[in-house]
């Protein structure tokens, strides 16, 4: 009998299929060139290996993020679990969007990539590759992302560094697992928090609807809010601000809190979230917050900015599938945004 667990790998490109050309590094290898550097893996997993996309993280959207929810939904049932070769540019986007697609998701797809392509002798891909494998064999169902020798939560993700190994972070939450000499070592606290969003009596759902409607803000000193008044005009359906620190937004010189009152008016939904990476967002603090708060702003708590970016288009996505218009889908974001979809927001007590 083959005791081997059977894994799916999905490439997509990145770094890490990635060779020089004339125009510079861009992704040339599939999937078995990639493993063929590293084909000992084979005698501890039962591979299957597909190329689904062979493209620069930079050039991944929603086509693609859809492209591939569909690929894992449409082999969830076949696999104990899914590996998914990914540029680490746009790799927390895709994670975080692929977590709210894929909710209930049975088995667990982990996401990877390479700082350094994996045909130069220093390359980072085979330890990331054997990391996200030995998570894709844990039986621990989610969407998860494997980096130097962690694996953090899809929804947690955020790419700190352009060249150091230790590309990713896992913000506001502890990494879900390490490798160490004791193999994938789990953070219990992280496992269960995980095992307890899951309900496992409930079907994974594939949730292709996402709208790219929401604008991302990040506000600076002196910046001059007329830009605003032309969001509604372009289409969008929600602004994701970073504030200043904790949570704070100018009310002297050009008035910002008229304009996200004016946005308000147009049922366009104001998230606040904060400029800092760590730690939480709180309107309540200070002056410059309240007044926010006081207009209806929402508020991002600890969610790190790729994963509220993603939530706004899963959500808006499946306010136009319910036909949502003005107020009813104002309110529609206001208490699904609130809500913990997929490990991504510690919510304060009421
Ligand atoms: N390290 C990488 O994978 C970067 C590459 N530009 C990408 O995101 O596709």
């Amino acid at each position: 009998m083959n005791s081997k667990k059977r894994i799916l790998i999905l490439a997509t490109g990145g770094t890490i299929a990635s060779a020089p050309t004339n125009d510079g590094l861009a992704p040339r290898y599939g999937i078995s060139q990639i493993l063929g550097a590293n084909s000992l893996l084979h005698n501890y997993y039962d591979l299957t290996m597909r190329d689904i996309l062979q493209l620069d993280s930079s050039n991944i959207q929603i086509p693609e993020w859809q492209l591939i929810a569909r690929a894992i939904y449409e082999e969830r049932n076949n696999f104990a679990g899914i590996v998914v070769t990914h540029g680490t540019d746009t790799m927390a986007y895709t994670s975080s969007a692929l977590a709210y697609m894929l909710r209930n998701i049975n088995l667990p797809v982990v996401l990877t990539g390479s700082q350094f392509p994996v045909d130069v002798p220093l390359s980072d891909a085979h330890d990331n590759l054997q990391t996200a494998l030995a998570m894709a064999a844990s039986g621990v169902p989610g969407v998860f992302l494997a980096f130097n020798r962690q694996v953090i939560l899809g929804t947690r993700a955020a790419k700190v560094r352009t060249l150091d190994f230790q590309a990713f972070e896992s913000i506001n939450c502890p990494p879900l697992a390490k490798i160490n000499s004791a193999g994938l070592c789990f953070n219990q606290q992280v496992l269960q928090s995980v095992q307890k969003l899951r309900q496992a009596n409930e079907p994974c759902t594939l949730r292709l609807e996402l709208l790219p409607a929401a604008f991302l803000l990040k506000l600076t000193p002196a910046f001059n809010p007329e830009l605003l008044d032309c969001l509604p005009g372009l289409g969008y359906k929600a602004v994701l601000l970073e504030a200043f620190g904790i949570g704070g937004i100018n009310f002297l010189h050009a008035n910002m809190l008229e304009r996200i009152e004016k946005l308000l008016r147009s049922h366009i939904a104001v998230v606040v979230t904060s400029q800092c990476l760590y730690e939480q967002s709180s309107l309540k603090v200070y002056e410059v917050g309240r007044k926010l708060l006081d207009l209806g702003a929402i508020e991002a708590f600890d969610m790190v900015t790729e994963a509220a970016v993603t939530k706004l288009y899963y959500i808006l996505g499946q306010a136009a599938k319910l036909n949502l218009t003005g107020s009813e889908r104002l309110n529609f974001v206001r208490s699904c945004f609130r809500r913990n979809l997929a490990g991504e927001i510690n919510l304060p007590p009421i």
